[in-house]
């Protein structure tokens, strides 16, 4: 994808497995919302290749549409319309496209209650708070029951229930529905729990891809290990963090206190892989040095 002369994705090469939980995580700026869009057939790549459920999707047609859901950053239309008659109108247009046997779209006051936007149905759109929109965005992107959902920032600007109320529908829109679910975060801890695997994109390019345990391993060796001996507070880095307490007992018995491990987070992996990227060398060096 290339804006004018500069581009802003090159070298982006990546499959997601039907039924795959895949988040995109990233520096701001780094092409994560050009890439979603690309893919939602809303921004007309430069050059490459790009299939979803076997389309290119800047060719898709209503029926292509109709299997995929999407939540975007932010859109603000309908201001006057109200929230189940916003819902309803949405599902109507998946309506044309049902295969025969299939249960879509979501029932409107079902997908109210799961997003916990009940007592709202009734509200115009343009008294709703941010994060109320922000679920009401969500329960637009996952009405037609999609085969698969794309999410841009979906748990931006929501309080601690709306995002644990989110992520136990997103679990059961993949479990349940089988939906292929790719998105974009800047919270590692979403990142962890939702996704079967991650995608970190640094300028235009994939830098790392894995599970959340494969990219925490990629710096292993940096648990970090804290203690103190006669008041004195002491902390280290070490690989083997259970050799490491092992030896500190036998050299110090009961003058150890205070001991505690932290292991290497996916947030530590995240922005040592970054750094690392930005700065050209590997992952773990610096991390090092700032330790
Ligand atoms: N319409 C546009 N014209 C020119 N440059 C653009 C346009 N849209 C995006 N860009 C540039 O493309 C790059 C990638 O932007 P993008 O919005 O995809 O990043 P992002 O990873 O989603 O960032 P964030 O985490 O801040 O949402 C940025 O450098 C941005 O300035």
């Amino acid at each position: 994808m290339r804006y004018g002369d500069q581009d802003v994705l090159a070298g982006v090469d990546f499959d997601v497995v039907a039924g795959e939980t895949v988040a995109l995580l990233g520096p701001n700026g780094a092409g994560k919302t050009t890439t979603i869009e690309v893919l939602e057939g809303f921004r007309h790549r430069s050059a490459g290749h790009v299939a979803v459920l076997g389309v290119d999707p800047w060719h898709g047609d209503d029926r292509w549409r109709s299997r995929i859901g999407v939540v975007m950053q932010s859109w603000r239309d309908h201001p006057k319309w109200r929230v189940r008659e916003l819902l309803a109108y949405q599902a109507s247009l998946y309506a044309p496209f049902v295969p025969a046997g299939a249960s879509r779209p979501w029932g409107v006051d079902d997908l109210l209650a799961a997003l916990n936007l009940d007592g709202l149905a009734d509200a115009q759109i343009r008294t709703l708070s941010g994060g109320q929109r922000r679920r009401l965005d969500i329960a637009v992107g996952l009405v037609g029951r999609p085969e698969i959902v794309f999410l841009d920032e979906p748990t931006a600007s929501l309080d601690p229930r709306a995002r644990r109320d989110f992520l136990a529908l997103i679990q059961r829109v993949g479990d349940d529905l089988g939906s292929t679910i790719l998105m974009t975060t800047h919270d590692l801890a979403e990142a962890e729990e939702l996704a079967d695997r991650i995608l970190i994109l640094v300028g235009g390019q994939v830098i790392a891809t894995g599970t959340s345990k494969e990219l925490t391993d990629q710096i292993a060796g940096h648990d970090r290990v804290r203690w103190a001996v006669d008041g004195q507070r002491h902390e280290e880095s070490t690989g083997d963090s259970t050799a490491f307490a092992r030896d500190l007992f036998s050299r110090y018995g009961e003058q150890v206190h205070e001991l505690e491990v932290r292991r290497a987070s996916l947030e530590d992996a995240y922005l040592s892989i970054v750094q690392a990227a930005e700065h050209d060398t590997p992952p773990g060096d610096i991390e090092e040095k700032a330790a």
